[in-house]
């Protein structure tokens, strides 16, 4: 079920650096949101801390809310795995677990989430993720095979069917293409579109292209400086934000004419 991402007043930090300053957007469900911006302006830590994945690294921390359908992410008594679980996250390089095979990998974020569930439920479960990833066809034949076996096109959508089969409300992509080739990462975005219609999407990307291509929404960050805190400067309708931007560094980075 796709649910809807609000996010309030967030500060985020490495220790005692502010790494990104104020955000607040809200994500509709069922829609892909791209965000865009310079290196090192905060895409990637505000991704991850969408599902408390950021604090994952010693002395990292927010400060600030983020409501999924309503709830309070970082409310008190909320349990982080069961918040990753919720929202899946697909990551730049593929990565498969490597001494597991094509099936187990997908079963893989299930297992690890204490679900017992019968050979015939798995055998379901694999080929409905598979399918919903676009994989299917190609590695039926193969389930028992090493899914470090596959291309890396392959690879990464089998990483997506590793984080569908969780079914979770929010699926987060953080650059999932930028180590494919023309073709693989057409078929990404192929199945971006697709996915959309069950999930709530916000991929991170560096490929304008690829942002206007897929995204119904989009983000633009930037920072001040280097040691500043990177800011959301501007979130809107793609066509918006690439043919008709309200703030003048939108603009700037949309034509090329940045920094
Ligand atoms: N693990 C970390 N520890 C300390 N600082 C970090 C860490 N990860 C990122 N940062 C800092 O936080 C800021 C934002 O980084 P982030 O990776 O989110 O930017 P980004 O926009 O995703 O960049 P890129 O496009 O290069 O991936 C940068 O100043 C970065 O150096």
């Amino acid at each position: 079920m796709s649910k809807s991402i609000e996010i309030k007043d967030l500060d985020i930090y490495y220790d005692k650096f502010k790494a990104v300053e104020n955000v607040n957007m809200t994500i509709e469900p069922k829609s892909v949101t791209a965000f865009i911006g310079p290196s090192g302006c905060g895409k990637s830590t505000v991704l991850r801390s969408i599902n408390r994945m950021h604090e994952v690294i010693p002395k990292a921390w927010v400060d600030g809310q983020i409501l999924l359908d309503g709830d309070d992410l970082y409310g008190a008594g909320v349990d982080p795995v069961r918040v990753r679980s919720q929202i899946g996250m697909v990551f730049q390089r593929p990565n498969p677990f490597p001494t597991m095979s094509i099936g187990e990998n997908v079963l893989a974020g299930v297992k690890l989430n204490n679900k017992r569930i019968s050979k015939k439920d798995a055998d379901e479960l694999v080929e409905t993720s598979l399918r919903g990833a676009n994989l299917w066809e190609e590695v039926k034949d193969r389930l028992d095979a090493p899914g470090a076996g596959l291309s890396g096109g392959q690879q990464q959508r089998l990483c997506i069917a590793r984080a569908i089969a969780v079914k979770p409300d929010v699926l987060l992509m953080d650059e999932p293409c930028s180590a494919l080739d023309p073709i693989s990462t057409l078929a990404i975005e192929d199945l971006i579109h697709e996915l959309k219609t069950d999930y709530t999407i916000v991929i991170v990307t560096h490929n304008m292209q690829q942002a206007t291509r897929v995204s119904d929404k989009t983000g633009f960050f930037n920072i001040a400086g280097t040691g500043k805190p990177g800011k959301l400067i501007e979130f809107d309708e793609t066509r918006t934000i690439f043919e008709n931007p309200a703030n003048q560094q939108t603009q700037d980075y949309v034509t090329g004419r940045f920094g």
